[in-house]
């Protein structure tokens, strides 16, 4: 019995042919179509055991997402016997030597060609690096890690066949090298200068008078000493008016920020930032900015700009381009390199002073655009650069290039080290190598965050994050999103726990059960791994449908051994002996659905967010049932289409009620305002990824209120994550302040056990939280100070939040639960009917509740 997920080239359409009649099913539907579909065989590949080192505990967040890479590799994928160039799939890698180790060493860049059965690691050149077949490989996804053949290998991004390397013809490099240096300065007496320069007069800018705008601060006498080699007149820069009447406050403050750091106000001997303003703050407006000032004015006169190179995820190429038309109009030339727009043809027009590319493409065009000279390097989410043994990290630190900037909204999602690589790109070597900096802060810092640390360890660690913030505040901006709340309409958030059904928590059971059992020490069978508990787990919470084990048979023997563990294959086993599985197992999907029914009439459009590509095909195949029509955005969605998708979506005469997004490819950087309602249908283990999704809609350009659903299945491992990120959240907007989450965190067997049991109770978030509200939705006062201190009730379960040692500022952040409405079932009849989920009643057991405006 053979059942499968179309394939990812497919998944728009959903695959729905015949296969075998073992499948016991009830009613017809979308799971039908899936059910029936004739895509060949499937398997699912577990192979926890190499792919996270979640043992003896629970998993770092690192190692989390690892879990979750190794998850979606688990999903059921297709088999089909020949692998035809049209069903390969390619994927940007690093790959490795095999390591245990966190943060890995990686020994450069690669493509992964996924066939059907067979993946194949190759070199940038071609070379053929490794092979791995016997396990289905069809659903990888951005982030993932496993073996191929006697490497690791780390999934960057996918990439369309013709953006392989080796299938390209080299780039024709160029006869006539159009590299442009500045004439290095003439020297010149300093103390000559010095001297002069206090009587020098400061002349305004180049702009007229009638046309400046906000004036930017002026070099002192250092800087002059430095920068002033032709002994020129000082000039007042402004930005020009046109753009300064647009900026917000905040955005003024960021682009005289980005002008001090890159003129060298801030430091003469490093020119780098990093704005890591929230999500939505309009970091590319003030890159704008900051770029167009520069390339027609400098603080001596002339400009101290001529070519400045963007380099961004390639979904975003096309929002850059439309954001320097829309704040300069045609005043800009912008060269942006496509498919069409090869970056060999640059030579043609070299004077175009803004080159934008993708992360891929400067890359592949390394050796071309290494021939030019830029004065200012700017990469937009720049935390892809986390991990300097990146290629594009490294090419990208090559480039003979002082004035480096990096954008994101998310800067740290994980560790020190990571701080670290960004920090040494945009002003390399200002902390000092790796190793200095570990036992100089991290070290400290990381120490007197462990349960036992004394005192003095603490102090000491404290002392560090003090002395690295300080280091580096000079150089970094972050702003948080509450700066444009009174620029945007309203926003409802709401955390809706949806209570898990018969058929989720039989399953739920059956796989906790299962693995206590083989627990036992006296057992004859083998344990099976922490994770693949938690890949069922998650699969059960998303749908009962995504644990059916697709058994094919030909299993090599290195699969032998997990195949005998193989909890998918008891639960299936279940669930077919329970009469299979209809749309209706799934609380989280008929609470979709219900809000789909609900907006059927209306012009408002929906994104729905899943970090699984199996899920999405499940709602793209729910949608076409109900006759919902969509547009779709993940790994796989050539990098030329994208602008075209998202902005045909926008377009108020676009007719598709539900962008399906991959928060993995489409969560960072996209504006989806043409939306005014969003579904997080899963949580990442990291709450930036969480954050960035739901900011998609709430953003400048947004005319409508929006409302957010974030959808929890009660009492489950969700839940669970969701208490977690609670915490880890305020660790994530502490690190900016530098103080490093501590995600060493090991979990016993017992404390495995509170992790996995589903928890009996409207809402187990609210249980510990120990608040005494009557779940009406009426606040209980809170006086914010004695709250101060608050945190979740001390239970064993709950990710131990306490030896993660919440920072005064996650007692904060779980205590803005405390403002928000609390609602338990039975809800007052205006709650879910306001929410459009009145047809779900029965699904929901308690609504989290908050309003921004
Ligand atoms: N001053 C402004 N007035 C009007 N709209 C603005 C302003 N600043 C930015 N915007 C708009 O806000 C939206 C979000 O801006 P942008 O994409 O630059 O955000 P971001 O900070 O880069 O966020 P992310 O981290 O998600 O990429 C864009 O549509 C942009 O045009
Ligand atoms: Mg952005």
């Amino acid at each position: 019995m053979r059942r499968s997920f179309a394939p990812s080239q497919k998944s728009r359409a959903v695959q729905s042919t015949v296969s075998g009649s073992q499948t016991r099913r009830r009613g017809t539907s979308y799971i039908l179509q899936l059910l029936n579909s004739d895509s060949p065989d499937c398997e699912d590949s577990v192979d926890s055991k190499e792919s996270c080192s979640l043992k003896d505990g629970f998993a770092t967040s690192s190692q989390c997402s690892q879990a979750q890479a190794t998850e979606t590799m688990t999903d059921s994928s297709q088999d089909t016997p020949i692998s035809t160039p049209t069903n390969k799939r390619f994927f940007n890698v690093v790959y490795g030597k095999q390591s245990k180790k966190k943060h890995k060493t990686w020994e450069g860049d690669g493509v992964l060609e996924v066939g059907d059965s067979v993946v194949i690691l190759k070199d940038t050149e071609g070379k053929v690096i490794g092979r791995a077949s016997g396990k289905k490989f069809a659903n990888i996804e951005e982030g993932n890690q496993f073996y191929v053949g006697s490497k690791e290998v780390e999934i960057l991004d996918e990439i369309s066949s013709d953006s392989v390397p080796f299938n390209k013809q080299p780039l024709k490099s160029k006869e006539n090298d159009s590299k442009e240096s500045c004439p290095p300065p003439k020297k010149k007496q300093k103390i000559e200068k010095y001297g002069k320069m206090f009587s020098c007069p400061v002349k305004s800018g180049s702009v007229s008078d009638a046309a400046k705008g906000l004036m930017m601060p002026r070099p002192d006498h250092d800087h002059q000493w430095k920068f002033n080699t032709e002994n020129a007149e000082l000039r007042d820069v402004f930005i020009d008016q046109r753009l300064a009447s647009k900026l917000r406050p905040h955005q003024v403050e960021g682009v005289a920020f980005l002008y001090r750091c890159v003129v060298g106000l801030a430091n003469t001997d490093y020119l780098g930032a990093i704005l890591a303003d929230e999500m939505g703050l309009g970091k590319t407006l003030q890159t704008i900015t900051l770029v167009w000032t520069l390339l027609k004015q400098g603080p001596y006169g002339v400009p101290l700009l001529k070519r400045v190179l963007i380099v961004t995820p390639s979904s975003l190429l096309g929002n850059w381009n439309q954001e320097f038309q829309r704040w300069l109009g045609g005043r800009i030339m912008v060269y942006v390199v496509d498919q069409k727009n090869k970056f060999v043809d640059y030579e043609k027009q070299p004077k175009t002073p803004v080159i934008i590319m993708s992360y891929e493409m400067f890359v592949r065009c390394y050796t071309d655009v290494s021939k030019y000279k830029f004065d200012l390097v700017i990469c937009d989410e720049g935390h892809r650069l986390k991990n300097n043994a990146i290629k594009a990290s490294t090419l990208l630190n090559n480039i003979d290039c002082k004035r480096r900037i990096i954008l994101t909204g998310t800067p740290i999602q994980n560790n020190l080290q990571e701080f670290h690589a960004l920090v040494d790109f945009v002003n390399p070597s200002i902390l000092g190598t790796y190793s200095e900096f570990r036992s100089t802060y991290e070290a400290p810092i990381v120490a007197a965050r462990q349960p036992d640390a004394n005192a003095e360890v603490k102090s000491k660690g404290e002392r560090c994050a003090e002395q690295l913030n300080f280091k580096t505040s000079g150089f970094i901006l972050r702003r948080t999103q509450e700066l444009i709340n009174k620029y945007l309409p309203a926003k409802h958030e709401a955390v809706v726990f949806c209570k898990p059904t018969a058929t989720q928590k039989l399953l739920y059971e059956a796989a906790v059960d299962f693995w206590e059992n083989r627990l036992d020490n006296d057992c004859a069978q083998s344990p099976v791994s922490h994770l693949s508990i938690l890949i069922q787990l998650k699969k059960i919470s998303n749908h009962p449908f995504l644990i059916i084990r697709h058994d094919d048979g030909d299993e090599d023997e290195s699969n032998a051994e997990d195949s005998k563990n193989d909890v998918s294959k008891h639960l299936t086993s279940i669930l077919e002996s329970n009469g299979g599985t209809t749309e209706n197992d799934s609380s989280k999907l008929n609470v979709l659905a219900a809000l789909l029914n609900s907006l059927r009439n209306t012009n408002e459009k929906v994104v729905v967010v899943s970090y699984y590509k199996q899920t999405l095909d499940l709602i793209a195949a729910f949608c076409e049932q109900k006759q919902y029509t969509y547009s779709r955005l993940d790994g796989s969605t050539p990098a030329t289409q994208r602008t075209a998708i998202i902005d045909k979506f926008n377009s108020s005469s676009c007719r598709d009620n539900v962008f399906l997004l991959s928060g993995k490819a489409g969560g960072t950087g996209l504006n989806l305002v043409g939306a005014s309602r969003l579904v997080l249908f899963d949580s990442d283990w990291n709450p930036a990824s969480d954050q960035q999704a739901m900011a998609r809609i709430w953003r400048d350009g947004q005319s409508k209120s929006v409302h957010i659903y974030r959808l929890l299945t009660t009492g489950s491992i969700e839940e669970k994550i969701f208490q977690r990120q609670l915490s880890k959240a305020s660790l994530g907007e502490t690190v900016v302040d530098f103080v490093a989450s501590n995600s060493t965190v090991r979990l016993s067997n017992k404390e495995l056990k509170e992790l996995f049991i589903i928890h009996d109770s409207k809402c187990f978030t609210h249980d510990l939280m120990e608040c005494t509200c009557k779940g009406d939705g009426t606040k209980i006062p809170v006086d914010g100070d004695d709250k101060e201190n608050v945190e979740l009730k001390e239970d064993e379960s709950q990710l131990n939040l306490k030896t993660v040692q919440a920072t005064a500022r996650a007692n904060l952040k779980m205590n803005q639960l405390f403002h928000w409405q609390h609602h338990s079932s039975p809800f007052n009849s205006t709650l879910l009917k306001e929410m459009g989920l009145e047809m779900a009643e029965s699904y929901i057991s308690f609504v989290l509740r908050n309003t921004t405006s």
